[in-house]
């Protein structure tokens, strides 16, 4: 029960002050307070549950269009304008502003990146114990793993997976499948093959080059969203641990020694208090707003701060920096498949699918929609158009990180602007696949808009600013359209190319139609890196320590060194738990 773990806003004291019950945030509260701990989790929002349906898996399409007009209530509601990537155009980016926070609005696709990403992170931030094999412990020690379930899903919709990537794991976070597959995958699934990606056994061992139905944080018992939330703090529940919600944090306090003691935040009524830590502040408010709080708490860019007349404690050049992100776009054919498009334009449907969700545990409802997954490096015949420069950048990369993603996307995508809504009502079915750019070169930042947390700091995503993400996106087009129009999926494609259409043949053509249709893939991270000493622009030592100050940490996906392969909130987990037992072990 949260509401009894509730703390009344007053002055007070504990071991750790913890801003942020999201997906990072709650499992700091959570593993610090079960080890004893007296633990504060300072949390803006409140429970998803009572504002929102995002519970069911489906309805995860709902909240998250470009357009703000779909922002949920629990969504900080941030939009990106003039993105010259992006034609100009001004685009919402989902952010949970609640208990669980992004976990609560994300697709729940649940995968784990590369070996060769994660000795680049250990090589990078200059520590051995983040290569794939001991950080493996933490992605499972979050999850708890159940198979795919045979009854349910279609015999042609089975999903390969490795039982070993989840032994010996325990945790609170339900990774599952759902029990409806989506009808499209299994062509998406003979589309790849066509092009070259074959189905491979799992997402979750370290390599990613080639496809499959991905596991996701879907609860197997009721088949609704599992968040950090719905596990960490509602199935851990130690009495150590004080939950503030609908509580901002405005300010980290300092000593004049630089040692954070503390945080200034502020209830509904306005009020201001400050929470003591004895210990350690964490700061796990996510990539737009860790590096903000950092920043008006006068942690920064000097130049910046001094802008907005705040006091420098510490010159980091980095924070609000380096920002990663996964850009995607999605051609759109008619099918002969059930897809969200029918659940949005037929009543009956809609009406016995969300019946047979909610009774029978399967159907449309119960699935997140993208539920298949490829991923592959460009091939030969179209990288060799790739300038030199484009050709450079990429061989930098390891040989596992693939540099597309493909999803299946069982509806009509386009701009991305209102997934129910946009969906064609002419009774055609119509299916995408999502082209994800995974080893994006063009770098983002955040800045303020003013130094009070109570204003939203200004995002800048900065998508396709590199040559190398165009000629890259457009070979994605290319082979989007390779595997749409291949005999493998003619006898599920109706007609030509619905959008954007054959006349978009050239590059430049192609470019045009994804730049005013980009999207992003929800994925910030990055905004205070982990490096090494001798980097400069790192904002946090390998265990997440800040740079410059004592007793602060940063923990969630603004603290990567760089955004590995694939979804990051497996990653968000493991981090989390990998800094608890750190802190647990007096590191
Ligand atoms: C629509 C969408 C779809 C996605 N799909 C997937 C997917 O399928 N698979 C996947 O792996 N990842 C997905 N992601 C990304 C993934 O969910 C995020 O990377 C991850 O949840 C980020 O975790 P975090 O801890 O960094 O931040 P968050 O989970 O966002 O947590 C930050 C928390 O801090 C709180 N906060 C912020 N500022 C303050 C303040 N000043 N005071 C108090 N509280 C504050 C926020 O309210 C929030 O609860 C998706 C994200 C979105 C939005």
């Amino acid at each position: 029960d949260l509401s009894a773990r509730a703390g009344p806003l007053v002055d007070a004291t504990f071991d750790y002050v913890v801003v942020g019950g999201g997906t990072g945030g709650n499992v700091v509260a959570t593993r610090l307070a079960q080890h004893g701990s007296k633990v504060a989790l300072v949390e803006a929002g409140g429970l998803y549950e009572l504002e929102s349906v995002v519970e069911v898996p489906a309805a995860d399409v709902l909240p998250c269009g470009s357009d703000p007009g779909t922002q949920s209530a629990v969504d900080w509601g941030f939009v990106t304008h003039g993105q010259p990537g992006a034609n100009g155009r001004s685009i919402h980016y989902a952010r949970g502003k609640c208990l669980g926070g992004s976990s609560a609005l994300n697709f729940m696709i649940y995968q784990r990146p590369t070996i060769e990403s994660m000795q680049q992170w250990a090589d990078t931030v200059n520590d051995s114990s983040y290569t794939f094999d001991k950080v493996l412990p933490y992605y499972k020690k979050s999850v708890q793993f159940t198979a795919p379930n045979t009854q349910y899903r279609a015999s042609n919709a089975t999903a390969a997976y490795d039982a070993n990537a989840f032994e010996s794991s325990g945790g609170p976070l339900q990774v599952s499948y759902a029990n409806y597959a989506m009808p499209f995958s299994s062509w998406m699934k003979l589309g790849m093959e066509a092009i070259g990606i074959k189905e491979k056994e799992d997402f979750n061992s370290g390599s990613l080059i080639g496809a499959q139905y991905c596991s996701s944080t879907i609860d197997p018992s009721d088949e609704l969203r599992s968040s950090s939330q719905s596990s960490f703090l509602t199935e851990i529940t130690p009495s150590t641990l004080t939950t503030y919600s609908s509580t901002l944090a405005k300010k980290i306090v300092f000593n004049p020694q630089k040692k954070a003691t503390g945080v200034h935040v502020t209830g509904l009524l306005g009020n201001t208090v400050t929470l003591h830590a004895s210990n350690e502040v964490i700061i796990s408010a996510g990539s737009f707003q860790s590096p903000q709080l950092l920043m008006v708490s006068g942690v920064g860019p000097s130049d910046e701060l001094k802008d907005h007349g705040i006091d420098v404690v510490a010159d980091l050049p980095g924070v609000g920096q380096n920002m990663w992100d996964h850009p995607f776009f999605a051609p759109t054919y008619r099918v002969q498949v059930d897809t969200l498009t029918k659940f949005a334009s037929n009543l009956v449907f809609a009406a016995e699918s969300v019946i047979g969700g909610l009774l029978e545990k399967t159907g449309l409802i119960t699935n997140p929609v993208a539920d298949y997954l490829a991923w592959e490096k460009i091939p030969q015949t179209l990288r060799s158009q790739f300038s030199q420069s484009s050709l450079e950048s990429l061989t930098n990369l390891p040989s596992d990180w693939p540099e597309a993603e493909y999803i299946s996307g069982a509806g009509y995508i386009g701009n991305v602007s209102n997934l129910l809504e946009d969906q064609p009502k002419d009774g055609y079915q119509y299916a995408s696949i999502l082209g994800v750019l995974v080893a994006p070169q063009s770098r983002g930042n955040i800045s303020l808009k003013s130094a009070d947390t109570n204003d939203l700091p200004i995002i800048n995503p900065n998508w396709l600013d590199s040559t190398a993400d165009q000629e890259v996106a457009i070979a994605m087009f290319k082979r989007m359209r390779e595997a749409f129009q291949s005999d493998a999926m003619a006898p599920v494609v109706i007609g030509k190319e619905y959008y954007p259409g054959e006349a978009v043949q050239s590059n430049a053509d192609i470019l045009e139609f994804i730049r005013n249709n980009v999207m992003t893939l929800w994925h910030a991270a990055c905004t205070c890196k982990m490096g090494s000493s001798d980097d400069e622009m790192a904002v946090v030592d390998s265990q997440a320590r800040v740079y410059g100050v004592q007793g602060l940490r940063v923990v969630d996906a603004s603290a990567f060194p760089f955004l590995p392969p694939g979804h990051p909130q497996s990653t968000v987990y493991m981090l989390a738990e990998k800094i608890s037992d750190a802190i647990i072990q007096g590191l």
